[in-house]
Parts: C-alpha cells; structure tokens; sequence
C-alpha cells in the first residue's frame, strides 16, 4: 500500500517537527568552521609526517533514511564504502521502513536541511552530489539553491518517488519542479520504469523500446544523460537497463538475480555511479562499474534472509567474506576474446620437449587471444606451478588464461576462469565458487546444454567436435550442421572446437553463424614444431576471413 508522506509517524508522538526544533534550539551552536585551506594548512603544519595529501573521493548522499537500513541513506553510505568512496549524508526524511515496504514518513523541514547542506558543502570538498527520497517541492528547491551556491563536479539524480515496495516517498507535486529545476542541473538522472512512467504523464513501459523512448524523452528535460532501470520488468530474463547520453542509446545487461533482496536496488546504483565519478571514471564506465557492483552484491546475497516481508536488504560489503581472489574484481569477459582460443595439451608438450610455461608464451607470441590450460594428467602440484608461471605471461600480455576443469587450480593461481564439459561441476557451481568476476566457459553440442549454461550463468560455450579429433576419442562429431543448430540456439557466445587447423579454420568462420565468435585449437597449434608459426598462420587465416 502506497504511504503518503506525512509530518508525523504516530500521533501519541509530540509534532517531530517541534521535536526536531527543541533538538536543534537545545544545542549549543558551533561557530561556523573556518575556511577549508586554512585549516588544511594549519593540519599540515602540526603534522611533519604528512606531506602529501591523499585524495579521498566524497560523495554526498542528499536522501532519505530507511529505518531498515536497506536503502536509502543506509544503502549510500554502503555502497560508497564498498567501492572506496567518503559519503556524508543530509538527512530529507525518516522513514518507518522494513521488508515489508513503508509504514510512515517524516519529513524533516525544509530550513534544517539547508542547514545540513551548508554544514557539509560549505567545508568537506564535495566531489559528487547524488539525490534520493526528496519529498517535497520545497526539498528540490532547497537543493538547487544549495548546489547553486556550492558547484559541485557532478550531480546524480535517483528521482526516488516509488520504492522496489511500491510505496511512493515523493509528492505528485514534486514532478513539475524535478523535470523543470533539477534535472537541467543533473549529470544524470536514473528512473525506475515506473517513475519513468510517472515523470511522461503516465505512459507505459513495457519493452526495451520503451524504456528508449522514455530515455529520449526524459534527456529533453535537461539532464546531461538518463538511465532508464529495467530491474522491475520481472517478466524479462535479464536486468536490462537503457543508457543514453543524447546520441546514443547503449543497453546494459545483467543477469536477473532470482533472488527476493532487491530492496535498495535504484539507491545503490546511483551512489556506485556517484562514488565512480568521484573518482574520476567516464559517466558510462561509472554506469557499468554500478550495474556490475549491483549484480555482483545481489548474486552473493540472494539467499540471505531477514525479515519476513516479501522485500530484502542485500549485503554491500559482500566482497570482505570473498576470498581475496575476487576483491576488486569486475566481470571482464569480452566474448570477442574467443577469436583465436588455444587450448594446450600435456601429451603433445611432452611430445616436443616444451614446458607448458613455454607452450602457452609460444601461443600468445603467435596471437592467440584466450589460453586453456587443459592438463589431464599433471600431478596437482606440478600443475600449479605452470599455471601460476602462465598466468604471469598471460596477465602481462592482457590474454586471458582459463584453467579446464580443475577450479582448485583457478583459484589458487588466480585464473581468469574455467571451463567445464558436461560431466564437470556444472558453471553454475563453478560460478559459486569462483565468483562473478570470472570467466566460465561450457562445452556443449546441443541447444538444450547451451540453454543449460545461459541459465547457470556461463559466459560462453564451446561447440564441437566440429571436425573428428584425435586429443577426444569416441566424441561424436557435429560437423557444419550441428554447429549450425547450436550457434543458432545459443543466448552465449559460441567457439567452435574439434578438429580446426589451418585447412579448414576459415571454412568454419566463414559459415557467418551468428554468435560463432572464434576457433579453439589444439593439435594445429601444439602437435607441431613451432607453436609461434601455427598460431601466426592461424591468426591470419582467421583475420582473413573475418574481413571478408
Ligand atoms: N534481480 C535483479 N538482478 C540483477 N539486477 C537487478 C535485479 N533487480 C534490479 N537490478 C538492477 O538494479 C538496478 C536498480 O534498478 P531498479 O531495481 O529498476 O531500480 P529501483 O530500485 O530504483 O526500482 C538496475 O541496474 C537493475 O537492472
Ligand atoms: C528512504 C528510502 N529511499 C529510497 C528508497 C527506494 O528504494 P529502492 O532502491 O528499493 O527503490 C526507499 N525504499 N527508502
Ligand atoms: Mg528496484
């Protein structure tokens, strides 16, 4: 049920309006502090040790408090924490707020939060404003003023008027003053479908082309960019969002988390936004950084549980319970580093006397854009110490390297991910393991497995056998056709494997099929005499026929 703002949660309660004013008259009032470069000054005096000052990037959060401490000024403060922002806050409103949505608001008044907003943007070196719950036409107007007088370098409008609850936490009234005062001030603004809908008058979002149309329409309002949220549109499968910067519109696609802690959401992302620009980041590389910290924190907290509302907190500081592998770490995957992926093979290493460390240098020499370690027979630790050996080259030379089948071995050497056949732990155990920040890759040879690993949050497939082999015996062969049924099924990028070398490399690209983004190569490259003079070879054919 939609909670009206209020000026009084309870009515045993004194006014909390007069309550605040008792506080605020109670109080001895500071002097106002002095100018910030002579304080700086006199602080670096005291302190011989400190010559240099360290940039702490500062967003302030301009929202309203949740009692349930998972979203609004509570979430701010997390998730700038979380990627290593400073976050002071002014309060606009308290709310009566749990798993179950919203019981009561109160509004603190309009002169306090001036104050507020003096007290923080006339000393502390704002880099980033972002807003949340403003919940009245008298707040916006407060706030213009204050960023009038007080520039900051960006402004992140959340135009919080509806929570992931269905509760509204701003006035209808306060639309009019969003659209014709703030947003022209705004860096960006970042609706939710349904406060999309409310800023156009009402018109409805249902499909991605929507969410463009109302992006279009709610840039002519005056914000620099707009980011129409897709995490409400539960019938789609992916938590699609629509960016658009006044020229062009980029989608930006997550997996839908099934999971019931989405509440503070919309809250976070705008704050993860805030705190990347704080620091420096492009608006869109800000916007990615956001999704990506969003998708990441609800996967890890999905079967969290508190409360017993149908709405949960997620947890923002999920990365201090990951191993340290994964802190700091972003989904990377570039489906397009499928294109040459050589996958090496212990036997033929033997065969010609070459370690696996000089194996996987000769390949990226040669152009090799993804390296799988596949060693089926290496003793575990002789194992690790060529992976860690290849992950030094790999790391230095930007190709990622992925470990086939053994997730203890990713791990420890700190791969950039796995691959796993049809009788491996399945990618969404892997994912489980290895975090989202990793690449996890599926060998499949029909739609339903591909359909399988889309759903268990693979990054790619690889399809084959194309070609009969000799590093698989008895592996059914798919030839052109059955790669064809796969690519075409596939929601995943797709590598074509089984059988590639340099006669028939280019035929196989050359079939066009969508989501066919390369070829994974193992005996043309590492049952030969020079690994750096096949893959060389291979690299050409492959540029070759793509520029065709
Ligand atoms: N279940 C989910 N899985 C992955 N991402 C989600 C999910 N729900 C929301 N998001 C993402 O969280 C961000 C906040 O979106 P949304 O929930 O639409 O905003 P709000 O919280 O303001 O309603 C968006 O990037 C959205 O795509
Ligand atoms: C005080 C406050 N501010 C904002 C939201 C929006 O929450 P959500 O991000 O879940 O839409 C909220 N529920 N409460
Ligand atoms: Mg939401």
């Amino acid at each position: 049920m939609a909670a009206a703002p209020q000026q009084s949660v309870h009515p045993s309660l004194p006014s909390s309006t007069s309550t605040l004013r008792l506080l605020i008259s109670s109080s001895p009032r500071r002097p106002p502090p002095p100018p910030p470069r002579a304080r700086r000054y006199n602080r670096l005096a005291a302190s011989a040790s400190a010559a240099r000052e360290m940039p702490w990037p500062h967003v302030l959060t301009v929202a309203g408090s949740d009692s349930g401490g998972g979203a609004g000024i509570q979430a701010d403060i997390k998730a700038c924490a979380a990627l290593g922002a400073y976050c002071s806050s002014v309060v606009t409103a308290v709310t009566a707020q749990n798993t179950a949505g919203v019981q009561g608001i109160h509004v603190v008044p309009e002169e306090f939060i001036r104050e507020q907003l003096n007290s923080v943007l006339s000393d502390m070196s704002v880099d980033v404003v972002k807003t949340g719950m403003l919940p009245s036409i008298g707040v916006v107007r407060v706030l213009c003023e204050s960023l009038k007088k007080f520039p900051v370098k960006a402004l992140v409008v959340d135009p919080v008027m509806v929570s992931t609850s269905g509760d509204t936490l701003s006035e209808s009234s306060t639309l009019s003053v969003y659209r014709d005062e703030l947003f022209a001030m705004a860096d960006i603004v970042t609706p939710n479908v349904k406060e999309a809908s409310r800023l156009l008058g009402g018109v409805s979002l249902r499909t991605v082309s929507d969410m463009r149309n109302a992006a279009e329409s709610i840039y002519k309002f005056g914000p620099k960019h707009v980011l129409v949220k897709g995490g409400d549109m539960l019938e789609s499968s992916d938590a699609t969002d629509v960016f658009f910067d006044g020229k062009e519109f980029i989608e930006l696609h997550a997996h839908r988390i099934k999971t019931h802690n989405t509440h503070g959401t919309g809250c976070t992302l705008a704050s993860c936004i805030a705190s990347e620009l704080a620091k420096g980041a492009t608006m869109l590389h800000a916007v990615q950084v956001a999704k990506n910290f969003v998708e990441s924190a609800l996967h890890h907290s999905k079967d969290l549980v508190i409360g017993n509302g149908p709405q949960g907190p997620f947890d923002h500081l999920f990365k201090l319970k990951c191993p340290p592998y994964n802190v700091g770490s972003q989904p990377s995957f570039k489906p397009d580093q499928l294109f040459l992926y050589a996958v090496t093979d212990s036997g033929m290493n033997k065969k010609w006397g070459r370690s696996i460390k000089e194996a996987v240098q000769a390949a990226i020499e040669g152009g090799a854009t993804i390296v799988q370690l596949r060693e089926k027979d290496s003793e575990t630790r002789e194992f690790l110490e060529a992976a860690k050996a290849c992950m030094e080259i790999c790391k230095s030379s930007g190709v990622p390297l992925l470990i086939n089948d053994r997730v203890d071995i990713a791990l420890a050497c700190n791969a950039d991910g796995v691959h796993v056949g049809q009788s491996d732990m399945s990618a969404h155990e892997v994912r489980e393991l290895l975090g989202l920040g990793k690449i996890i890759g599926v060998s499949c040879k029909t739609p339903a497995q591909a359909q399988q690993a889309w759903n268990d949050g693979a990054d790619y497939i690889g399809c084959g056998g194309v070609f009969p082999t000799s590093t698989k015996a008895n592996n059914p062969t798919l030839g052109f056709d059955g790669l064809k049924t796969v690519c075409l099924a596939s929601k995943l990028p797709v590598v074509a494997i089984g059988g590639i070398n340099a006669s028939n490399a280019g035929s196989v690209m050359e079939l066009g099929l969508p989501n066919l983004k390369g070829v994974a190569v193992v005996s043309a490259l590492f049952d030969r005499p020079s690994v750096v003079a096949e893959t060389r070879n291979m690299k050409s054919i492959l540029t070759n026929t793509s520029r065709t």
